[in-house]
């Protein structure tokens, strides 16, 4: 970490200097960037952490860039002090600009991407504090520059009111002369107006207590005690010692609780017969695991042999895409390009999609690197992500693997950032702004720490295959003469974002701060030239082979009597599964309220005329009609009861849920054990843990679940996969329709087989004939890709066009409308700069949590840069009570 400039200091003359720093505050309301003047000896360097003077209060302030002449348009008495750093390069330089990036790209004031940065509550947890001026006792974090100019006479200059002579009564009587001014508010009528006063006085300042050291966590632990057995041990309380040995003998309490589903009771029971020691332990809120056995590298297969090869000889920043099927061991590679950074005393970063795949990759992870690792995601509890955030500040090398969120984790000396599952759509945030896809923001920071970016995944998304994949090795001769440029001293941290941008000449000279957000935005659309690499894993390890996967029509299952959700293949191989005890899984697809409608005899699916996507079952409240609608231009009709096509009766919205599949299944096969995993039964803290767990174990014949079935689940032992009905996949209301079912099938096709016995999958579906459905039966990724490239080049969609989703949110319908419409008729004409507009129309589900949704979508086009409105000016025409959000790259456009 460089420090890239250290104004304040006068080197050759060794007298401090006057400078200026331009500072984001943490209060509500204030937006904007605020300039302050830092008195000698003070030094402030861009993400310190400072406490400024902010109308009446002491407030929390970072550091964004240091001046040396004060700003223009401001007299110098309008320019109040710097009070204290409370913590230096809170923020290392880099990482600042990645902020600033983010802030620009997804045209978010800078103070919300520091929020998502930061852990929750890190700057609220800076304590506002009043003391008396000129005590000697006082704490020292706050030097008392500030006393030299008061007067420090402890008799007041005149008569105070009754509640500034009760504050500083109160303030005498503390052992220390000081109070948080929570506590003196509380004590004191009127303590506002009495504190204003005995400032003003210089009898008492103001301070900021700066995040303290958190008290040790203390935390009950069981450990397993090698008694002989008593013989008066229930079955149960057997199942729990066993449970506890099989963890390696020791379990904090709340997660042997939640593995074996029983009661302190039981434990403590336990711990009476001599069994177990329940006893506290300190413990660093990092979240932790069961212990994990140790680990050695695995000796790689030719083909992981050869990735981490080329791996290894890159040098700065490179995009990588790792294409590897299903099972080929794309984490042994991350594991084995990792572990020499370590040793070189770099760290790394790994992304993962959801907290359901992060088990069992952590548990991987641990067991090669021990814990070195640490696990960040928004599921922990404020306490855990406040104490990892501060153990990646501690400079040690470390591996974090977090999901979205993470990769903001401030990790020293970044080595290596991949991305597992890049194409998984949760690395992108729909709601709160920014809207920002992890993804993108992996590859701003890989630039700028001058490392590599690895993209895995057995389905890479079309952007990163087009843009890694597609352009060829000019691109790569370009790159290297762009770098060299980094970490250089008195380089302003704002001019690094525009390197790709260099090539405009006109535009790449303007400031930052005077180019609109907006319009830096779609400059970004212009494919930069950036070094890449392409590496493929064809196989599975052991040469596996894929499963071979059968298409059952689900039409013909009908025609044939057959009813129910289980077709006769599947049927047969669920009992041929149970017979050899082996394990299976099965998928069912189930998103929100909506969904699209089709035929049960045909197939016929309801598509909108205009725009080639399904029409959504639209509800917006019980009693209505029920109607299908294009959410693209709002095209609707009515739901028709029979069969367009066919004029079958067997026409309704689609849906069955984990839960219906679930009872058929115990109905239908009362000898099969299942498990079901959604989001239903993953809801607690440790859930996905704990049934994988069980089921891994045995304790389950089958996994039923939704979409978290498909990441990353590893376990040899699953040799079927029945996947209920792919057609809820097939007719998403979206143009990553194909996309997305491709991907899905895929993953959930390639969790079986995985061991030594050979794995099989059924897919049930009306539509057989789809390309989709024909790809993922054929495993034929790259045919599927061409595909659908053509077809999204014709419908000018992504990666052929850039997004920009504009949503309107209101508890007033007909505000929400008007607005909708009054931006669209703003943006008309960006027509001219070659912009398609569709919408405004309300969203699919346009009441949620009693709001109204409407929405407009921009397509622009990729070889021409577009001037938007300005956000504000845009928000300017929205009633107060609509709320606008403005999604760059929406990825759910329902
Ligand atoms: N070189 C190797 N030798 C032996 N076993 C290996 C090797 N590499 C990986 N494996 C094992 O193969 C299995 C599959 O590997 P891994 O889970 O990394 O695959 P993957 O490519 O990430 O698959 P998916 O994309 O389906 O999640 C794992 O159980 C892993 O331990
Ligand atoms: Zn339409
Ligand atoms: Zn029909």
């Amino acid at each position: 970490m460089s420090v890239l400039a250290e104004p304040g200091t006068n080197d050759q003359a060794n007298v401090p200097m006057t400078t200026w720093v331009e500072v984001l505050v943490d209060c509500p309301g204030a937006q904007g960037i605020f300039t302050y003047r830092l008195l000698p000896p003070l030094i402030v360097q861009p993400g310190d952490l400072l406490s400024v003077p902010f109308g009446m209060q002491q407030v929390g302030a970072i550091a964004i860039r240091c001046l040396e002449q004060p700003p223009a348009d401001l007299e110098a008495k309008q320019i109040r002090d710097v009070d204290a750093t409370l913590q230096s390069r809170f923020f290392s330089a880099t990482y600042w600009q990645l902020l600033n990036r983010v802030a620009d790209y997804y045209c978010t004031p800078l103070m919300q991407v520091v929020r998502v940065a930061l852990p929750p509550g890190l700057l609220s947890r800076s304590q506002r504090r009043v003391r008396l001026v000129g005590r000697k006792d006082q704490g020292e974090r706050i030097k008392d520059k500030d006393a030299t100019s008061l007067s420090l006479t402890s008799s007041p200059p005149h008569p105070l009111t009754p509640a500034a002579q009760q504050l500083l009564t109160l303030l005498h009587a503390s052992k220390t002369g000081d109070y948080s001014w929570q506590y003196l508010q509380r004590q004191c009528q009127g303590a506002y107006r009495g504190l204003q006063e005995l400032v003003k006085d210089g009898l008492v300042a103001n301070y900021l207590e700066p995040p303290t050291t958190v008290r040790p966590k203390q935390r009950l632990a069981v450990t397993l005690v090698a008694s002989p057995a008593p013989f008066d041990l229930t079955p149960r309380q057997q199942e729990i010692l066993a449970v506890l040995r099989r963890q390696g003998g020791e379990l904090w309490l709340t997660d042997l609780l939640q593995l074996c589903q029983t009661s302190s009771t039981t434990l403590k029971g336990l711990a009476q017969k001599g069994q177990v020691v329940i006893q506290p332990r300190e413990v660093l809120r990092r979240e932790g695991g069961p212990t994990v056995t140790a680990d050695v590298a695995k000796s790689l297969t030719p083909d992981q042999a050869a990735a981490l090869e080329q791996l290894q000889a890159l040098s700065g920043f490179t995009q990588v895409l790792l294409h590897g099927v299903t099972g080929s061991g794309k984490t042994e590679v991350y594991l084995q390009a990792i572990a020499p950074l370590l040793q070189q005393g770099q760290s790394a970063l790994v992304l993962v999609p959801e907290i359901g795949l992060t088990p069992q990759l952590t548990d991987r992870f641990r067991a090669r690197f021990g814990d070195r690792v640490c696990v960040y995601h928004s599921a922990l509890s404020e306490g855990e992500r406040y104490d990892t955030w501060r153990q990646m500040l501690n400079g040690e090398a470390q591996i974090v693997i977090g999901t979205r969120s993470a990769v903001f984790a401030p990790l020293p000396r970044l080595g290596l950032i991949v991305l597992d599952e890049e194409h998984d759509s949760s690395f992108k945030q729909d709601q709160p702004a920014p809207c920002y896809h992890a993804r993108t923001v992996a590859e701003w920071r890989a630039e700028l720490e001058q490392c590599p970016l690895l993209l895995g995944s057995a389905t890479p998304s079309l952007e990163s295959w087009v843009r890694i994949r597609g352009q060829g090795a000019e691109g790569r001769r370009e790159e290297r003469g762009e770098r060299g440029e980094r970490g250089e001293r008195g380089e302003e941290p704002e001019s690094t974002p525009h390197l790709e941008l260099k090539t405009q000449s006109s535009l790449a000279k303007r400031h930052v701060h005077k180019v609109a957000p907006s319009e830096l935005a779609l400059l970004k659309t212009l494919p930069p030239s950036f070094p890449r690499l392409f590496l493929s894993l064809p196989s599975r390890v052991y040469d596996r082979p894929l499963p071979p996967i059968e298409v059952v029509d689900m039409r013909q299952e009908l025609h044939q009597g057959n009813r129910s959700v289980f077709s006769r293949s599947l049927r047969l191989a669920l009992i041929a599964m149970k017979e050899r005890q082996q394990q299976g899984i099965l998928f069912i697809h189930r998103r929100g309220h909506s969904t699209f409608v089709s035929c049960r005899s045909c197939g016929y699916v309801v598509t909108c005329p205009n725009c080639d996507v399904s029409m959504a079952y639209h509800h917006s409240h019980t009693e209505a009609t029920p109607l299908l609608r294009c959410h693209y231009c709002n095209y609707n009709r009515l739901l028709p009861n029979d069969c367009p096509s066919c004029q079958s009766t067997y026409f309704k919205h689609f849906g069955s849920g984990t839960q219906q599949i679930a009872q058929a299944l115990t109905q239908q096969f009362p000898d099969l054990r299942s498990i079901r995993f959604d989001s239903d039964t993953t809801r607690t803290k440790g859930a996905h843990r704990a049934l994988l767990t069980h089921f891994a174990a045995g304790e389950a014949d089958i996994l039923v679940g939704t979409q978290m079935l498909a990441k990353g689940i590893d376990l040899p032992q699953v040799t079927l996969v029945g996947i209920l009905s792919a057609d809820g996949l097939l007719h998403m209301a979206d143009y990553r329709a194909s996309e997305r079912a491709f991907q899905t099938l895929t993953q959930v096709a390639g969790r079986c087989g995985r061991g030594d016995d050979p794995g099989r999958v059924i897919l049930q579906t009306y539509s057989p004939e789809a390309a989709v459905i024909q790809a993922v039966q054929q495993h034929a990724y790259e045919r599927f890709v061409d595909d659908e490239l053509q077809h999204r080049s014709q419908l000018h969609y992504p990666p052929y066009s850039r997004l920009v989703l504009l949503r309107f949110a209101s508890t007033s319908p007909v505000a929400v409308q008007q607005a909708a419409e009054r931006v669209a008729l703003a943006l008309a004409d960006l027509e001219a700069q070659g912009v398609e507009r569709l919408g405004p129309a309300p969203a699919t589900i346009l009441r949620v949590a009693r709001r109204y949704h409407w929405q407009i979508l921009l397509k622009l086009p990729l070889d021409q840069p577009v001037t938007l409105p300005d956000a504000t000016a845009l928000r300017v025409l929205c009633a107060s009570s609509v709320s606008l959000t403005i999604d760059i790259d929406p990825l759910h456009l329902l």
